[in-house]
């Protein structure tokens, strides 16, 4: 093998989606200033910051909502320019929103295919499979911790929880590869919370690149493989599970000047043993 083969046979697969310094002004005010981000394929990265630190600015351009003034957005090593949120959709990139639009009155699998529907026979006598269309959400939901569920009730009896876990299922159904998920911070109970993690951790099982927003540290410690951590708009840290435990990740998303100091020094120390990624 020449070198140059054995090097590319060798060399890490590109991550699955990158931002490089990606800057986004409202006005004046910069919501994000060079923020650089690597998801690889398979970990789950949660977002941390305060209010106004960005995250849902985050979610827009990721999402295909918001494009950027400045930087650039690559998946799988390629640079795309997202123009709208079909275009995300289209490279694998799913987004689960906090206030999830869901049509109430229709019923669960229904709101799980919206126009996707199984349809069997032949045309002229095509028509719906409404069997294999519950069947199928029903495994979906289970796959995410949802078991049991009766997929033929309408959307408006799921709970806030649950209408997150049918966004993450179909996500997974439809063939997703990175999910981008915005924790509700409305007020749900802790078994609907567990819901919303459960649906998590399912979809890295199940080989997705999960970002979660979250404000919740505790919540992010028990699913999360990296912490990002956004300041005024900049990144502040960008920890793994080794860097921190819950408490002093909980300390750093309440004080953020101390934040900005460890986001800094840690980032020297991984420099140093050679462990940090290029572009922070
Ligand atoms: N459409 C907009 N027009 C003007 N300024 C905006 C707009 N959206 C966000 N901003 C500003 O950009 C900054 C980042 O806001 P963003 O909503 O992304 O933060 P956040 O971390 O999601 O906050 P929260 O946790 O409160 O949702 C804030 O200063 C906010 O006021």
């Amino acid at each position: 093998m020449s070198t140059a083969a054995s090097l590319s046979a060798h060399a890490s697969p590109p991550p699955v989606l990158e931002l490089r310094g990606v800057t986004v002004r409202f006005g004046s005010v910069p919501a994000l200033s060079r923020v650089s981000l690597r998801l690889r394929a398979g970990e789950v990265v949660c977002v941390l910051g305060e209010n106004g630190s960005g995250k849902s600015t985050l979610v827009a351009v990721l999402s295909g909502l918001q494009q950027p003034a400045e930087g650039e957005l690559l998946v799988d090593g390629r640079p795309e320019r997202f123009r709208s949120p079909q275009q995300a959709r289209a490279c694998g990139i799913a987004t689960v929103w906090q206030d999830l639009a869901i049509a109430p009155l229709m019923s669960v699998w229904r709101n799980f295919f919206l126009g996707a529907e199984p349809i069997r026979g032949v045309w002229p006598f095509r028509r719906l499979d409404v069997g294999r269309a519950e069947e199928i959400t029903a495994r979906a939901m289970a796959r995410v911790g949802v078991p049991g569920l009766d997929p033929g009730q309408a959307a408006s009896a799921l709970q806030a929880g649950e209408r997150q876990s049918l966004a993450i299922a179909r996500a997974l159904h439809f063939g997703a590869r990175v999910l981008v998920i915005d924790e509700p911070t409305a007020p749900m109970t802790v078994a609907q919370r567990a819901l919303v993690l459960q649906s998590v951790v399912a979809a890295r099982e199940a080989g997705l690149t999960v970002l979660f927003v979250t404000h919740s540290p505790q919540h992010a410690h028990l699913v999360g493989d990296r912490f990002l951590l956004l300041g005024g708009g900049r990144v502040a840290g960008d920890l793994t599970r080794e860097d921190v435990d819950v408490h002093d990740l909980t300390r750093l998303v309440a004080g953020g000047d101390e934040l900005s100091q460890l986001g800094d020094s840690l980032r020297a120390a991984q420099r140093d043993r050679g462990t940090g990624p290029a572009t922070r």
